[in-house]
């Protein structure tokens, strides 16, 4: 079961071969502790959004949260274009740290992987910033902007994992998959054609 409303994360699932049962959003109060350190924020959302499910659905439950972090504060999703051009100002020219945090939950046992990545946005114009706010693409983007998007063109490096960033850390979720006993439909290689004659 996957424990997200976000369409992201089905994809980067299906990106894999893992398509879930059902989607049930878990529906838990989002806003950091006083002075709580990002790390620690992240990890219990994760945590808390696959124990509301788990406490209600039996089977494995999936859930994820990712939260952008300049310096030491916790950008989450803009609440208005004023914010996410605030947002984006804040991120211009500089390195920013993108955490996700995986929970797998499945017979009363939780597993839980947190993966960072840093990335770095290009100085942006004011019209550039103005032009992709105008787009509305950072709706529900922690952040304000989605790596998969249109604000690609403002990333020209990232150390850690792009899968993270939109939302799932691929390889760290199938592990913790596999180890709920959840493995993927198995790839079927294409056979090597027959080399037979020549080129034409
Ligand atoms: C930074 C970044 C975030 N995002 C998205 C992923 C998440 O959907 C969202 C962060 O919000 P989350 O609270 O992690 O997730 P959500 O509210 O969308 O869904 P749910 O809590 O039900 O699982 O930001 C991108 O799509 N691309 C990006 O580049």
């Amino acid at each position: 079961m996957l424990a997200s409303a976000s369409p992201r994360r089905l994809e980067l699932l299906a990106q894999i071969g893992i398509v879930p049962d059902a989607i049930i959003p878990a529906d838990i109060d989002e806003t950091p502790g006083k002075a709580e350190a990002p790390r620690a924020y992240v990890a219990r959302m994760a945590a808390e959004k696959a124990a509301a499910v788990a406490a209600v659905e039996p089977g494995v439950v999936l859930a994820a949260d990712t939260t952008v972090v300049a310096g030491r504060r916790i950008l989450g999703k803009p609440a208005d274009s004023a914010e996410a051009a605030a947002f984006l100002r804040l991120l211009s020219g500089r390195r920013h740290r993108v955490l996700t945090a995986v929970t797998v939950a499945a017979e009363g046992r939780a597993r839980h992987r947190l993966v960072e990545t840093t990335v770095r946005f290009r100085p942006l114009s004011p019209a550039e910033i103005a032009g992709y706010v105008a787009s509305g693409d950072w709706r529900g983007k922690a952040g304000g902007y989605a790596i998969q998007g249109p604000a690609a063109a403002f990333v020209p490096w990232l150390q850690g994992s792009f899968t993270a960033v939109v939302g799932l850390p691929l390889a760290e979720t199938a592990v913790l998959l596999a180890a709920a006993g959840v493995t993927a439909a198995p790839v079927v290689e294409p056979r090597a054609a027959p080399v037979t004659g020549e080129f034409a």
